[in-house]
C-alpha cells in the first residue's frame, strides 16, 4: 500500500494575496490500494463527491498520467471542504503525487509545484502544502518562483471555521477589476515588509502588516462579515493578527502562544456560527510512505 498525506493550507496571511501561504497540521490522506478494473474511490464525504473515476483526486491524477491504471483508492481528510484551508489543493497534490508513483513519472518537487500552479492558477496554497511550512511564490505563466517564508514556529493559528461554506471561485468573483497605481504601491509594500518582517522573526511588526492587506479582504467583507468581529475581540486583548483564511470563510489569527487561551475564550463566549480550533504549522509538506506487503 501506498500513503500520499498533504497538509491543509492557510493562504494569504493578510496582504499575501495569491503569494503566501503556510501548512498547516490538519491532513488529507490518500491510501492507495490494489489495482482493480475500474477506478474505486471510498471517501467519506457528506457531499455528493464521486466514488468512481469521476472523482476530482483521479480526475487530477489522469490530467497528468492519461494511461494511469485504475485502483481502489481511500480518501480521509480533516481539512473542511471550501472553509479557506486549502482542500482543493491538498486533494490536487494527493492526485499528481499518485500519478507521479503510479507511473513512475520521477516528477522534481518544482516540476510537480509547477503542474499544481497550472491547474490551481496560483501558488499561494499548493506550495506550502508541497513543501511544508511558509512558502512565498509567484507564478509568471511559465514558472513558479518560490522561497521559504519563515512563519514562527512558536504561535498557534487560532482558526475559526464558520459553519458555511464559500466556494473560492465564489469569493473570487467579489474581487475589484483593478487598483489605482498608489494603491497598488501601498499594497506591495506592506507585502514585502510582511515578508521580511516574518523572516526577521519580528512578530510584532509582522503581526501589525498582516491586518492591512489592500488587495481582497475589503472586497469580500459582506461574504465573511465575522473577519470584522473577530478582529475587534482580538483587538480587545490587544491582539493583532487576524486575517481571512485564503478565500474564506475562515478567520486566522495567528498568536504568540501565551495569548491563545484568552483569544479561544473570547471567541467562544462570542457564539459565532462555527468552530474554533488550535492549529500549528506543519514543517513537512506532502508525505509519500510506501508499505511492503
Ligand atoms: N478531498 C477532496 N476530494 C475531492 N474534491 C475535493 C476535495 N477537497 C476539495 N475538493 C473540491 O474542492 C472544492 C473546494 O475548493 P475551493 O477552492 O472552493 O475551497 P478550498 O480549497 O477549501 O479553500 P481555499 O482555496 O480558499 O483555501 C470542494 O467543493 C470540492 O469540489
Ligand atoms: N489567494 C487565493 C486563495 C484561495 O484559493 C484567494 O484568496 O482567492
Amino acid at each position: 500500500m501506498i500513503t500520499i498525506t498533504v497538509p491543509a493550507t492557510s493562504a494569504n496571511i493578510g496582504p499575501g494575496f495569491d503569494s503566501l501561504g503556510v501548512a498547516l497540521q490538519l491532513y488529507l490522506t490518500l491510501e492507495i490500494h490494489e489495482e482493480t478494473t475500474t477506478w474505486l474511490v471510498d471517501h467519506d464525504f457528506e457531499n455528493d463527491m464521486p466514488h468512481d473515476e469521476r472523482h476530482f483526486i483521479v480526475q487530477t491524477a489522469l490530467s497528468l498520467s492519461p494511461t494511469l491504471k485504475p485502483h481502489h483508492i481511500i480518501v480521509t481528510s480533516d481539512i473542511p471542504l471550501a472553509r479557506g484551508l486549502g482542500s482543493s489543493s491538498s486533494a490536487l497534490l494527493a492526485g499528481l503525487a499518485m500519478a507521479n508513483v503510479l507511473s513512475q513519472l520521477n516528477l522534481s518537487h518544482d516540476e510537480l509545484l509547477h503542474q499544481a500552479t497550472i491547474l490551481e492558477g496560483h501558488p499561494d496554497n499548493v506550495a506550502p502544502a508541497l513543501l511544508g511550512g511558509g512558502v512565498a511564490a509567484y507564478y509568471d505563466g511559465a514558472r513558479v518562483f518560490h522561497a521559504p517564508l519563515k512563519v514562527p514556529k512558536d504561535v498557534d493559528f487560532v482558526t475559526f471555521i464558520p459553519s458555511y461554506e464559500l466556494l473560492t471561485s465564489a469569493a473570487r468573483s467579489a474581487l475589484p477589476h483593478s487598483l489605482s497605481f498608489q494603491e497598488s504601491v501601498a499594497a506591495s509594500a506592506i507585502s514585502n515588509t510582511l515578508v521580511a518582517a516574518l523572516n526577521a522573526n519580528d512578530l510584532t511588526t509582522a503581526s501589525a502588516l498582516i491586518e492591512q492587506d489592500h488587495f481582497h479582504e475589503n472586497a469580500r467583507a459582506t461574504l465573511v462579515p465575522h473577519l470584522a468581529i473577530i478582529r475587534q475581540i482580538a483587538h480587545k486583548l490587544n491582539i493583532v493578527g487576524t486575517y481571512l483564511s485564503g478565500a474564506g470563510p475562515t478567520v486566522m489569527t495567528i498568536v504568540p502562544k501565551d495569548q491563545t487561551d484568552s483569544l479561544v475564550s473570547a471567541l467562544l463566549a462570542e457564539n459565532l456560527p462555527g468552530r474554533v480550533k488550535i492549529l500549528k504549522q506543519d514543517l513537512t509538506g506532502l508525505k509519500i510512505m510506501k508499505e511492503e506487503k
